[in-house]
Formats: structure tokens, sequence, C-alpha cells
């Protein structure tokens, strides 16, 4: 292992790609012997002195680790951008997120976050719709989408699905999805649902005049078959695919967003199992990753969490993922491990608050998000006492109360469905 990483006068090349880290030494390992292993290992190195490593060759391709906080337990690394396949996040996490997370030289190893350099980003298409695309998309301009996942998460028959589906359009949804364990199984076979859904959704979308988008999940145990799925839902005239990122995994999305380009899709990233390794503030890899990875590859929405629901999410936390998926030059914020990143033409994609929301959270959503971020409410339709329908209406009561600046209680004088949502779920 070389001795030289070490390097706080080196000032990153606009073409290194920057890496920050969460760094806990395990016992006997001062921190700069941890934060050499740890660059060492995530490029050129190994555990000892190699003799095919030539001198010339370390100082081409050899990291930078330029910033060093112990008290912080922080370091930053500039990796010169011919380590990477630069079209290839696989590569780049097998690099920065691979090996040195089971390395014993450290107790608890986080990537925090991921600067990628403008060549990076010219490798990559980004989201095709992305927030303003989605707009477009749905005709929805001015406010929040309202969305609904069909419950129970798996277990009605095509037909029930699409019913279902339905009475939330009917109701007042802009959105429905599947939930992110359902895709093929022998009681809702994944063209039965997307076939009969879509029909009700085209049939909603008379009735309301409204758009109304179905997000079938295309999830698939093979990239085959998750495109073969993606083509029947472009063959059916569906607008969007929704997909369950992790599960499937990098080489699956990039697959998918290389045929989706055709296919005119929206893709809809639902992130179960992300907590698998983002869960642990000092062990694994942020969720700021996995989104900016996310908005690299070119998926249109992602859910980001809610601060107030069901799902972990500190609201700094929640904020800067927002910030990741939709402005266009993130500044710096040390104090939430964020680097700068300029997103060049990248689009921005449409953040989604989901998990746990009832339509009374709505004004709390607003203050938090603001207009552009897409509220996902599952058992918080279909538990609404006068059914499935009355909930999406009740969402959609909620919102135009907010976005009057009237409360929900005063509002609900004269909206029934509110009213009833109200009395379930607001906090005495
Ligand atoms: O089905 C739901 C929410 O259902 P409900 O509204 O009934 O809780 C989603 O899978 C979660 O939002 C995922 O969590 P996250 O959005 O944090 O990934
Ligand atoms: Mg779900």
């Amino acid at each position: 292992m070389r001795r030289d990483y070490i390097d706080t006068g080196y000032s990153p090349k606009d073409t290194d790609l920057i890496c920050e880290f969460h760094i806990e030494p395990s016992a006997g390992v001062n921190f700069e012997e941890a934060a050499t292993h740890m660059a060492g290992e995530s490029s050129i190195d190994s555990w000892t002195e190699i003799s095919t490593l030539s001198p010339e060759l370390a100082a081409r391709l050899k990291p930078h680790v330029f910033y060093v906080d112990e008290d912080a337990q922080t370091v930053r690394v500039a990796y010169s951008e011919e380590l990477f396949e630069l079209g290839s996040v696989p590569q780049v996490l097998s690099a920065v997120a691979g090996n040195i997370l089971s390395m014993k030289v450290v107790d608890n190893l986080r990537l925090q976050d991921i600067a990628f350099p403008g060549s990076m980003l010219n490798e990559f298409k980004g989201p095709k719709f992305g927030l303003p695309g989605i707009r477009e998309l749905t005709g929805v301009q001015d406010r929040p989408l309202i969305g609904t996942i069909v419950k129970p998460k798996v277990g009605l028959t095509s037909e029930k699905h699409a019913e279902v589906a339905y009475k939330s359009f009917a109701g007042g949804c802009d959105l429905v999805k599947d939930d992110e364990n359902l895709t093929d199984q022998k009681f809702n076979s994944f063209e039965k649902r997307a076939e009969l859904t879509l029909k009700l959704a085209e049939k909603a979308e008379s009735e309301t005049g409204e758009r109304k988008m179905y997000l079938c999940n295309i999830t698939a145990p093979t990239c085959k078959e998750m495109i073969r799925r993606m083509n029947i839902l472009k063959d059916l005239g569906a607008s969007y695919a929704m997909i369950d990122i992790v599960p499937a995994g990098w080489t699956a999305l990039q697959t998918l967003r290389e045929e989706a380009d055709d296919a005119e899709l929206a893709l809809h990233a639902h992130r179960c199992m992300h907590s698998a390794y983002t869960r642990n503030p000092r062990h694994g890899i942020s969720m700021l990753v996995v989104a900016k990875l996310c908005r690299l590859i070119g998926l249109d929405q992602l859910h980001i969490g809610t601060v107030v629901g069901k799902m972990h999410g500190e609201k700094h936390e929640v904020l800067s993922l927002r910030d990741e998926c939709v402005l266009d030059n993130v500044p710096a914020d040390e104090s939430q491990h964020v680097l700068a990143q300029d997103w060049g033409r990248l689009k921005p994609m449409f953040p989604v608050a989901s998990g746990g929301l009832a339509p009374t959270m709505i004004p709390d959503l607003y203050a938090i998000f603001g207009r552009d971020v897409i509220m996902q409410f599952g058992g918080g339709i279909h538990a609404h006492p006068m059914g499935t329908a009355a909930g999406a209406t009740a969402c959609r009561q909620a919102l135009e109360a907010t976005l009057e600046g009237v409360s929900l209680q005063e509002y609900a004088k004269n909206h029934r469905e509110l009213e009833v949502a109200v009395d379930k779920w607001l906090k005495k």
C-alpha cells in the first residue's frame, strides 16, 4: 500500500470525480492510515506493496485525499476520471462503494456524496421527461400532483386492481401506481393488469377531463423481460413505467433508460430496499448518492421521503434530496455532507413524497415541499370511511384548501369527503 494518498495540498481538477466519506477507523488504526487504505482500495492499490504498480502509473492514477477532518470523521477524495468507465454506474460503485465498505481497518465507512465532473455528466442521458416534462404530460402546471398506490399491496385480481385504480382516478388522483411488490403474480398477471387498468384510466380521463396516469411496475427477473413488459405498456398506449430501482439494479436501470428513450415512457423510481444501505448514518451509502445516480441515469421521478410520514428521513435530509432532484446547480452544504454539483443539461427529477400519508397532512407537506412534489397516499386514500374515490376527493379538497390558504376544518364545512377525513385523521 503506497503512503502518499493523503495530499491536503491537492486542488481537484475539473475532471476529477470527488467523493466525501464518513470514516471510523477500527481500534488501533489511526485516521490517516484508514483513509490511506480506503483511498488505495477504491482505486489502484492493495493491502501491501505491489511490485507491478510502477511509480509512473501511480503518479498518473493515484487518488488524492485532499480534505481530512478527523474530528468530523470526514475525508474527501479526488479520483482521476481515467479510473472510471465514464458511462457506467456499476463500475463507479464497484470502485468508490465496493471493497472499501468491507475493510477491517474501518469499523464504519459511509459514502456521503459523489460530485460528478462534466465529462461524466456528458456520458448520461438524464431524465427524458423530468419535472417539466411530467407537468406537460399530466397537464398539471400549478399544483402538486396527487397519487395513490393500489392497496392491498398485493392479492387483488387484475379486475379488482383496475377497479380500485379507476375509483382513485375518478375521485381525483392524477397518478395511480402499483405497489413495489406487485409485478407478475398468478392472482394478478402483469399483462392483464396493465390492459384492464389502462383501459379504465382512459375511461376516467374521458369522464373527468383530466389526464390520468397509471404507473405499472415492470420490475422483472431479467432485463429482457423488463424490456418486454415495458414494450407491452408502450403498445397499450401507457405514458409511464414504474421500476423498483434497488432490487432491479443499476445495469437494469441503465438498460431501461436506453430502451425507454424510444418508448416515450416516463420512469417512476420506487426506492424500496434503499434502507439496506442508506439508513445507517455511519455506514453504507447515502440516499443522496442514490438520488444523484437516478438523475444521472435518467429516472423521471423518485421517492425521497415525507418528513411527516411513516418512513425514516429527517427534514434536512429530505430537503437535501429534494434540492438534488430539482436544482440545476446544487451548492455545497458541509453540514449535510453535500458536495457542490452542477447538473449541466440534465433535467430535474420530480420528487415524490409517499409513505404513511393522510389527506390531512397536505398542509404540512405543502409547507415542506411547495408545489413541485408528487404526494402519494396509499392507506390515506383506501382507508377513507367513505371509500377510495372519496379518499382521493378528500386529498384534492385538502389541496384546494391549502392552495387557497383556508384551514382544512373551515373548508371541510362544505366538503363532505374532507370533513370525514378530518374527523378520522386530524389529531384532536
Ligand atoms: O406503498 C407505499 C406507501 O403506502 P402508504 O401510503 O399506505 O404508506 C410506498 O411503498 C412507500 O411510500 C415507500 O416508502 P418511500 O416512499 O419512503 O420509499
Ligand atoms: Mg409500497
